[in-house]
């Protein structure tokens, strides 16, 4: 059975172990999941969280939860996966590859069905390791592919975190960023501290420092200004879901950045693998957008910082519409306007 290794992620043949991202950066501390149940609450509570990284996650739920019913009969096997996939597929609404993983392993199964049990759960655990060290390639392409946007001295703003911690490894933006760099170029991060759930603040920042890219650290209402002050040549930020006709949802506060990008003729670009492409859904009115705990507004970490019983409202996405996105960056090349043709292209 194999092993496998990332920064947010590890499996080894029967269990699943994550950097618990809910304690960065102060504390590096690891979750290890034993079933698929683990795995829903590891996605649902953000132990793991970020597009890729989620759908990479799942495959290996999908695999834990074929384990569990190892020595049982077909039908039982097969009622077992259902329950599984519809299970793992309820743990967050909004990234698409979370179902497009969920599919991919249950064609996974369904291709190999009729194998001998063992060697079924070796297709699949096949599967969700080709799900996970894929990611890394794609990214590492779309890096490549991006970083012929970015300029030597450019000033970038990112928002939310597309890195490392959002794939398998390496990340989106933050690939970009990092193919930027390792071609040379001398780039200055400012990223976004992304309320509420601060993943700018407490990962964007901690991933860069750790790889030793310049970054500032900003707080959400400070992006207008420092556009007005001419820092930011270049906006890049990562997607949850991208409609077919270039729409994308991404972490709530994007929708803004992407407006003052506009009013500065700031280039704004989406970087994503094609997983997040979804061409089933045709504009960002159809996306769900998830509606989090409101504590995650009144509160921060155990520190109450609003009026008990307040009303509050939490999206924890939004929708740029693709006419204010100047590309979006895939593995495959540079999607540009029309994106309902770009994007399909990339397809074929
Ligand atoms: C590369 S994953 C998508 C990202 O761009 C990221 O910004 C994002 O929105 C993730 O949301 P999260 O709620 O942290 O899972």
């Amino acid at each position: 059975m194999s092993h496998f290794k990332s920064l947010t992620l590890e499996w080894s043949e029967d269990r699943l172990k994550m950097i618990d991202q809910r304690k960065l950066p102060t504390a590096e501390e690891y979750v290890e999941c034993r079933n698929h149940e683990e795995v829903y609450v590891a996605i649902r509570e953000m132990i793991v969280r970020g597009a890729p990284a989620i759908g990479a996650t799942a495959a290996f739920g999908y695999l834990l939860g074929a384990k569990e019913v190892l020595d049982a009969s077909d039908e039982v096997l097969l009622d077992h996966m259902t329950t599984v996939k519809k299970r793992l597929s309820e743990s967050r609404p909004t990234a698409v590859n979370l179902f497009w993983a969920l599919d991919r392993m249950e064609n996974a199964l369904n291709s190999n069905w009729g194998l001998e049990r063992k060697k079924l759960i070796e297709s699949l655990e096949r599967a969700a390791l080709s799900i996970a060290k894929e990611d890394i390639e794609i990214n590492k392409s779309l890096g490549r592919n991006g970083a012929t946007v970015v300029r030597d001295g450019d000033g970038i703003l990112t928002h939310c975190n597309a890195g490392a911690l959002a794939t398998v490894d390496y990340g989106t933006a933050l690939g970009v960023m990092r193919a930027a760099v390792e071609q040379g170029k001398r780039i200055k991060i400012f990223a976004d501290e992304t309320r509420p759930y601060l993943q700018g603040a407490r990962l964007t920042a901690w991933e860069l420092i750790k790889s030793g890219i310049d970054v500032t650290l900003i707080c959400d209402n400070m992006a207008g200004w420092v556009m007005k002050k001419g820092f930011i040549d270049l906006v890049l930020v990562g997607a949850d879901r991208i409609a077919a006709n270039g729409d994308a949802a991404n972490k709530i506060g994007t929708y803004s950045v992407a407006i003052l990008a506009q009013r500065h003729g700031i280039p704004f670009y989406i970087a994503a693998p094609l997983s997040t492409v979804d061409l089933t859904t045709a504009s960002g009115e159809e996306i769900p957008i998830e509606e989090r705990s409101h504590r995650e507004i009144t509160h921060i970490g155990n520190q109450q910082i609003a009026p008990e019983g307040v009303r509050c409202l939490n999206p924890a996405f939004d929708v740029t519409p693709s006419s204010l996105i100047t590309g979006i960056i895939t593995e495959k090349g540079i999607a540009r306007p029309p994106y309902d043709v770009s994007l399909r292209g990339m397809f074929e």
